[in-house]
């Protein structure tokens, strides 16, 4: 059944919302929990369509998974490189990280290149560049990546791109090889981390993750464990965003504040009262805020991930913003669909000039996941009238209990079927 989000304009966001674990990090260490020979179990799971599909992916793979509340369980003693050039794998971007797992515990795989958001080509040769210097010979057979080693060694990396899925796909694969590999010029996403830090808990020896050079020891075998996914960033900066442009007072809680830093800094560059606390976040909204620049880079920067939420904030700033994403060059498919609400944006090259924008309903299509932000944010800030936003089925990728937080938070949203 297909569905469409119903947003009424105009209210501001009161209360507080708890933010679930990262997608980011989820649709990782599942995968990841494949390189153990025993159980591993996942906290703070968020209940997203990313995951329930990596869910049956793994029961494909021979995979005993179970889920209670936000508590993963997978058992992956019994798991078998089944080739998967199509089906699920296409259903989502994050399937690339079967390469480096199953490559790491069988030698082999055979998964069909990935799907997720195409708000533009994302090339993933730096992966198969990663896998080959580990020695496997890599070939594309009709869209699906053929991947073997009779051996996996260390081998030194050099990213030419900073890359989180190929720093991960290739620490997936490294961990489980003969002799050290280094990772120079590897992105540095807490994400990244959190993927170390459970490998480390299976019994790897990673180094350096977090920062641009990786040392991963290879182990012949690693051990099951338990570990706690960390909050979901992009989720909590999406809420901060809402609540800013709703001009709302929103506790945005059991989050990492050192993970929003870059948030933080544009809303008060903008004039949002930010307050930081321990494990939360307080937004207090303003009647006036000022234009600004924001440069969407690879992390500590602004992440690219919530480039399109801020496009909607800062329809609600005096003068002109400019925003630039300097990861891809052209993530802006949101901007025709925030055109029919009204907004005043420009696109040069890879830049968003964005003017104040008094907004209305529209009948707007999201066309990926964070587009599907922005344009509920849009909705959230029209004066009147009820947006209509098609294409639910790509919030539901990263957006876990929307019409709920939303609603606890005073918004007025609901899900409805959408009739052909
Ligand atoms: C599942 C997941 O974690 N997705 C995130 C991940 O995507 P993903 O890991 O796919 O993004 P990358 O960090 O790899 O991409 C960064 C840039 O490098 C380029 N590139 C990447 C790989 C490659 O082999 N060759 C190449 O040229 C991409 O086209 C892009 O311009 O990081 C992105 C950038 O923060 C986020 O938007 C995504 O939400
Ligand atoms: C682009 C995103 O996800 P993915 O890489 O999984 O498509 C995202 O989370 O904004």
């Amino acid at each position: 059944m297909q569905e469409k989000l119903m947003v009424a304009g105009g209210r501001p966001l009161e209360g507080s919302i708890r933010i679930s674990g990262a997608k980011n990090s989820a649709i990782a260490l599942i995968p990841a929990a494949m390189l153990a020979e025993s159980a591993v179990i996942l906290d703070n799971m968020p209940e997203l369509s990313d995951v329930l599909i990596y869910k049956e992916l793994l029961e494909q793979l021979g995979c005993t998974v179970s889920m209670k509340e936000d508590q993963m369980w997978i058992d992956p003693s019994q798991a078998l490189s089944v080739p998967l050039p199509n089906g699920k794998v296409k259903k989502l971007r994050a399937s690339y990280y079967l390469m480096g797992a199953l490559l790491g515990r069988f030698g082999e795989a055979i998964i069909g290149l990935p799907g997720g958001c195409n708000f533009e080509p994302r090339p993933i040769d730096q992966h198969i560049k990663g896998f080959e210097a580990l020695g496997a010979e890599v070939k594309n057979e009709q869209g699906a990546i053929h991947i073997q080693a009779k051996k996996l060694r260390g081998a030194k990396i050099y990213l030419d791109v900073v890359s989180v899925g190929a720093t991960i796909n290739i620490m997936l694969a490294a961990s489980r090889a003969e002799g050290t590999t280094t990772i120079e010029n590897a992105a540095k996403e807490p994400e990244i981390i959190d993927v170390a830090t459970l490998l480390n808990a299976m019994g790897a020896k990673i180094k350096g993750a977090g920062t641009e050079t990786i040392r991963i020891e290879g182990m012949s075998s690693l051990k099951g464990c338990r570990h706690s996914i960390i909050p979901d960033r992009i989720q909590a900066g999406t809420y901060m965003i809402a609540a800013a442009a709703t001009r709302g007072r929103v506790i945005i809680d059991q989050i990492i504040p050192k993970h929003m830093e870059a948030v933080t800094a544009k809303l008060i560059e903008m004039g949002v009262e930010v307050q930081e606390m321990e494990e939360s976040i307080r937004i207090i909204g303003k009647p006036l805020y000022q234009g600004i620049d924001v440069k969407a880079l690879v992390y500590p920067g602004f992440a690219t991930d919530l480039q399109s939420p801020m496009t909607s904030l800062l329809l609600q700033a005096e003068g002109i913003s400019v925003l630039t994403d300097h990861v891809y060059s052209s993530r802006f498919k949101h901007i025709p669909e925030l055109a029919r609400m009204g907004a005043d944006i420009k696109l040069e090259g890879r830049s968003a000039i964005i003017k104040r924008s008094y907004l209305h309903a529209a009948k707007v299509q999201a066309t990926d996941l964070r587009a599907g932000a922005a344009l509920v944010i849009a909705g959230l800030t029209a004066q009147e009238g009820i947006t209509e936003v098609f294409g639910l089925e790509y919030i539901d990728r990263g957006y876990d209990r929307l019409v709920e937080n939303l609603t606890s938070l005073g918004a007025e949203v609901w899900r409805e079927e959408v009739i052909e």
